[in-house]
């Protein structure tokens, strides 16, 4: 008898992502959508480089994975759940996401902004009197493996901005995510802090977590990413491996002006 096919991100391996001509409202001051028909599929275990010039799209897509940008038109997938009012909130427990400048609470405790992280799964009667034994173990835990065991009851604010990005990082693990996604993790870091980051991230892909950052750096993104995606005004302009990124970014270059 004969089957109907199974649309593509159905294929071998169950995707983690997949969008299909996502686009976002239309903004006079561009006079274009910020997102203008965005297909890709990411699968689970994949370490994808987000890069473009500034006002690309990039940090609009990753909000657009978590609703936080409406999407007008297209479809975009999460293991196989729509993006849609109706299935944000346990979207939001697959993907945690690190936004540009990590907001963290600076005067809490790099273990408490750890914490916080559990924060959208426990009800507020349950935090009332605290976290409980399990969660601050858990906590503690994250940091230890993060290098960050003797700063765990340091003020963040005291932190290094290296040191906040990697309690950042662990704060989304509390939440159990399976893709993260990173808006420039190692903005304004040095090159140490920066491979620390980026090598914690390397480490977690290993255990199989899906990772998509947004970076600059196209000599970092060919270190630790296995693809890249280049945005140009609101689309994908290459998809592929990161070998010869800067011929790639230099069309990109050439297309915006
Ligand atoms: N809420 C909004 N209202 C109006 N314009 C917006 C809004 N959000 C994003 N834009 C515009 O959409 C475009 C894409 O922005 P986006 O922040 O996604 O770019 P980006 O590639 O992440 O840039 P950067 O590298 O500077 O972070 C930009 O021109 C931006 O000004």
């Amino acid at each position: 008898m004969h089957q109907r096919s199974q649309p593509s991100y159905t294929a071998s391996v169950h995707p983690a992502i997949v969008c299909v001509d996502l686009q976002t409202a239309y903004l006079p001051s561009l006079r274009r959508s910020a997102l203008q028909g965005v297909t890709c599929t990411i699968q689970p275990g994949e370490f994808v480089a987000v890069l473009g010039l500034n006002g690309a799209g990039k940090s609009t897509w990753l909000q657009s994975l978590l609703g936080l940008v409406p999407i007008q038109s297209g479809s975009a997938h999460v293991h196989y759940t729509p993006i849609q009012a109706a299935t944000i909130p346990q979207i939001r427990r697959e993907i945690g996401i690190l936004f540009q400048g990590g907001g963290l609470v600076p005067q809490l405790t790099a273990l408490d902004n750890v914490l916080c992280g559990r924060l959208g799964q426990r009800s507020s009667w349950q935090t009332l009197f605290g976290f409980d034994s399990r969660d601050r173990a858990q906590a503690s835990q994250l940091l230890h493996q993060f290098g960050l065991r003797d700063s765990a009851h340091q003020i963040t604010r005291r932190l290094s901005g290296g040191q906040r990005q990697r309690v950042a990082i662990a704060r989304l693990l509390m939440q159990s995510p399976s893709i993260l996604l990173l808006d420039e993790p190692t903005a304004g870091l040095d090159v140490l802090a920066t491979r620390h980051v980026m090598e914690l991230l390397a480490q977690l892909n290993h255990q199989g977590m899906t990772i998509i950052s947004v970076l600059h750096d196209l000599a970092i993104a060919q270190t630790y990413a296995r693809r890249a995606l280049i945005f140009e005004a609101g689309r994908i302009l290459y998809d592929g491996d990161c070998h010869n990124l800067a011929v790639h970014f230099k069309t990109a270059e050439q297309v915006e002006r």
